[in-house]
């Protein structure tokens, strides 16, 4: 499991941490590991260390003294390496003579662009964790600059300009190729938009204790997966391994349906129980499944319904499933068409999956808020409707109903961006809940197959939503390590 924690607790575990070591220990520790990766992306982009020409973009807090000091262990090594300050009197001082006692140099930040663009590397060091809002003025043209130039840019900490704690972006920020982060992830490093600000992420040990039960975000690996995955055992029947139900579909839209009934069958459930107009088309298609037309309440033995996709107007069936005992996954349609009180209401579980347009419709904002705002907004939903959120995307979250840490799952690709992905989802993710999973742990480890099952199924190229159904068995094989 990958965590992340907020920066107050970051704050508090580096204050323990730092009373029982020497004085500046800490830092020295983030800029060797800093040092170390700046030294590898060098190896890559210019061949080599010495004689590359290394530029430190340096900010007045801690995060440009990392940069000053992993720059004086680059200029050891024989790199020329310039620092621009972007406030100088208040520039790290300890940093700021570790790079001159090491040949480096210093630059003001009127310099900076030329620098830039001659640069193989270029440090952000600006600000890290005590950074409020987007950069700067004086800072931008600098992070404008190193997009535009040929040089690798490495992060230090997180990427300015971007919030550590919430992964929103509000104005300019710095783009890296790599952010070098210390101690623990920050939750802005796993989700969009500022991940996308990050690169690729390394996160360097420097000693700091988190406590396991503090963590403000958990992005699941294939070893945790591999241990939520529900896998019969030989006293397994169909009734033991769970039935979904699938309310799903209209005349209008009976391929939802379909799609729907394709993730449910391949999401460890024992049998799949289709009830909704489209039971034709989906045992043309899918003969395995058990077809009812007497709706949810008379339809027979589900341990847990998905009612949504494809739904169009038929707000009675999402009624019912609402008021069904067992969990209960709400998805496209039936978010419109569910009654927020029938939903808090509930007892059993209950998952609501939007993607960005439906929660800013179920939150009154625009998309554009929620899509900036992917942390926040997905807390907000979870707590009006007492119920766990999963809020698709390039990085899906999932919030239960009472707190705790989100699950954030980035295993998606943009390939997944395609008319009917969801429908598998919310089978798929159904059927967990049937096999017995609860709600963050269906809805994480369902994201977490489907977004592998896209890149599977897509492999650089146009995939359609049927292809990703079709891709599971084999993402669910590569999980588990079999096959
Ligand atoms: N505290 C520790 O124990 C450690 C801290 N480390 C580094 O220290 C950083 C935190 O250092 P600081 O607390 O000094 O804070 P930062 O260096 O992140 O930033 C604080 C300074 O940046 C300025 N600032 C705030 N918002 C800004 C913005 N939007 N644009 C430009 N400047 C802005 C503030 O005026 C303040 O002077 C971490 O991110 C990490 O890089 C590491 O050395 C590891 C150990
Ligand atoms: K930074």
């Amino acid at each position: 499991m990958r965590t992340a924690y907020s920066v107050e607790t970051v704050r508090t575990a580096e204050r323990e941490l730092m009373a029982r070591l020497p004085e500046g220990a800490l830092m020295q520790r983030a800029a060797a590991g800093l040092a170390a990766a700046c030294a590898e992306v060098l190896g890559r982009v210019a061949g080599r260390v010495y004689g590359s020409r290394v530029v430190l973009l340096v900010g007045s807090g801690d995060n440009g003294g990392d940069a000053l000091y992993a720059g004086a262990r680059l200029a050891r090594r024989g790199a020329g390496v310039t620092a621009v300050l972007l406030t100088p009197e208040r520039a790290h001082s300890g940093g700021l003579g570790a790079l001159r006692r090491a040949g480096g140099s210093v630059a003001a930040a009127g310099a900076g662009e030329g620098l830039i663009e001659r640069a193989d590397l270029v440090v952000d060091g600006i600000v890290g964790i005590g950074g409020k809002g987007g950069l700067r003025a004086e800072a931008v043209p600098l992070a404008a600059a190193a997009r535009r130039s040929r040089a690798a840019v490495v992060a230090v900490d997180l990427p300015s300009g971007v919030d550590a704690d919430t992964g929103e972006v509000r104005g300019e920020a710095v783009r890296a190729d790599l952010t070098v982060t210390f101690g623990t992830h920050k939750p802005g490093l796993l989700i969009d938009p500022a991940r996308e600000y990050a690169g690729s992420v390394r996160l360097v040990d420097i000693g700091l204790s988190l406590p396991d039960d503090a963590a403000e975000l958990e992005a699941l690996q294939h070893a945790d997966v591999a241990r939520l995955l529900p896998v019969p055992g030989v006293e397994s029947d169909k009734y033991r391994r769970g039935v979904v139900g699938v309310a799903a579909g209209s005349a209008r839209y009976p391929g939802a349906a379909v799609l729907a009934v394709s993730g449910a069958l391949r999401g460890g459930a024992g049998a799949v129980r289709y009830v909704g107009p489209a039971g034709d088309a989906v045992i043309a298609r899918f003969p395995e499944t058990l077809v009812s037309d007497l709706g949810p309440k008379r339809a027979g033995r589900v341990q847990a319904w998905v009612v949504g996709p494809g739904a169009g107007d038929d707000a009675a069936t999402v009624a019912e499933v609402l008021a069904a005992q067992v969990p209960v996954l709400i998805d496209a349609d039936g978010l419109r068409l569910a009654d927020a009180g029938a939903v808090r209401a509930r007892t059993a579980p209950t998952l609501m999956t939007p993607h960005a347009g439906e929660a800013a419709a179920l939150l009154g904002v625009s998309r554009e808020e929620v899509e900036g705002a992917r942390l926040a907004s997905v807390r907000e939903l979870a707590g009006r409707y007492g119920a766990a959120v999963l809020l698709k995307g390039s990085t899906t979250l999932v919030a239960g109903p009472g707190g705790g840490p989100v699950r954030v799952n980035a295993t998606g690709t943009s390939w997944l961006a395609t008319a009917g992905s969801g429908d598998v989802l919310s089978g798929l993710v159904g059927s967990l809940l049937a096999a017995g999973l609860s709600v963050v742990d269906a809805g994480s480890a369902g994201a977490y197959v489907h977004g592998l099952a896209g890149r599977f199924a897509a492999e650089g190229a146009p995939v359609g939503a049927h292809d990703v159904a079709d891709a599971v068995p084999g993402a669910w094989r590569d999980v588990r390590g079999v096959g």
